[in-house]
């Protein structure tokens, strides 16, 4: 808590730092090697899911070490949001395991994913919309709190105190993604480029290890686009996060991503940094329409 106080309070200096990180191609490849020994905070191994007659998602592996940004790119059809819905465990597999911190999902049900450390944005915005801004990020952290009906209704000491933690953090999460200015407007009421700020605010309240970001670029414009990468490393560097990235923008993604998972038809054809990936014949190939970027 001290900690994302302490962060708040240098937001400019940190976006200025943001963009001198972003221009260092140096920097990028000395945090990728740096990171290379870290422990794996998600391995997807060999998932399989089958719609009737449909491979979805064929033996599809790869790792997402901690400390990340992993891209994960493919045609439409690929298998993109069926891996999230099973990392979300709104989907079964059929064959293989995800595991997180090495511990298998299997057994962890769909409301239960938050409360493991992996918070979801929605392609399409899981907002209440005639709530404010600030009420909707602190119902993101409602998971990782103890209160129910009972110690609500006694107003247990430790109840106080919780709501005042939950609050504090929601003030600086609105703080942190510059949503000072409309935190008491309703989402309904915002351009589509806040609310999607407010989706992220709303996934981060959650206080997850894993961010997974389904097209967080989807429907913004070049400056937004631009605003969103720059926030995106700002809030791995400060909160220390991990990222899973499906984006259809290949801009923001080759150059927010510290590695890039290619899949096509479910099954991975790359796995490497975004210099690797942009340059893999297959990729180009299924994905880049045979234009090499
Ligand atoms: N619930 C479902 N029932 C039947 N088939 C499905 C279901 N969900 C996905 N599919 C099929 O699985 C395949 C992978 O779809 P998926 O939506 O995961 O791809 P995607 O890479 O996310 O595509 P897009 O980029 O268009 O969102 C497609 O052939 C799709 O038609």
């Amino acid at each position: 808590m001290q900690l994302l106080t302490r962060q708040c309070a240098d937001t400019r200096k940190r976006h200025r730092a943001a963009r001198a990180w972003a221009g260092s191609r140096s920097c990028q490849e000395s945090i990728i090697a740096s990171s290379a020994n870290r422990a794996d905070l998600l391995n997807v191994e060999g998932v399989t899911v089958r719609f009737g007659g449909i491979t979805a998602l064929d033996h599809v592996s790869f790792a997402v070490p901690a400390g990340r940004i992993v891209g994960l790119i493919g045609p439409n059809g690929a298998g993109k949001t069926t891996l999230f819905n099973c990392l979300s465990r709104l989907y079964q597999f059929s064959e293989g395991d995800i595991l997180f911190e090495g511990r298998s999902l299997q057994q962890t049900p769909a409301h239960g994913i938050a409360s493991l450390g992996i918070g979801r944005t929605f392609q399409n915005l899981a907002l209440f919309r005639t709530m404010s801004v600030r009420q909707n990020i602190m119902l993101g952290g409602h998971c990782r709190t103890r209160s129910g009906f009972l110690s609500n209704a006694l107003r247990l000491p430790w109840v106080g105190r919780e709501e005042a933690g939950l609050a504090e953090r929601t003030d600086e999460l609105v703080h942190l993604l510059d949503l000072e200015s409309v935190a008491q407007t309703r989402v309904m009421d915002l351009p589509f480029g806040t609310q999607k700020r407010v989706e992220l605010g709303r996934a981060l309240a959650s206080q997850p290890k894993l961010l997974l970001l389904d097209e967080p670029a989807g429907g913004l414009n070049h400056e937004e686009v631009e605003a969103l990468m720059e926030l995106l490393r700002a809030i791995r560097e400060r909160l220390q996060l991990t990222m899973l990235l499906v984006e259809h923008h290949m801009n923001l993604v080759m150059r927010v991503s510290d590695q890039v998972v290619a899949l096509d038809f479910g099954r991975v054809i790359a796995d490497g940094t975004p210099a690797e990936v942009q340059a893999n014949e297959t990729v180009v190939q299924a994905y880049l329409g045979g234009v090499a970027a």
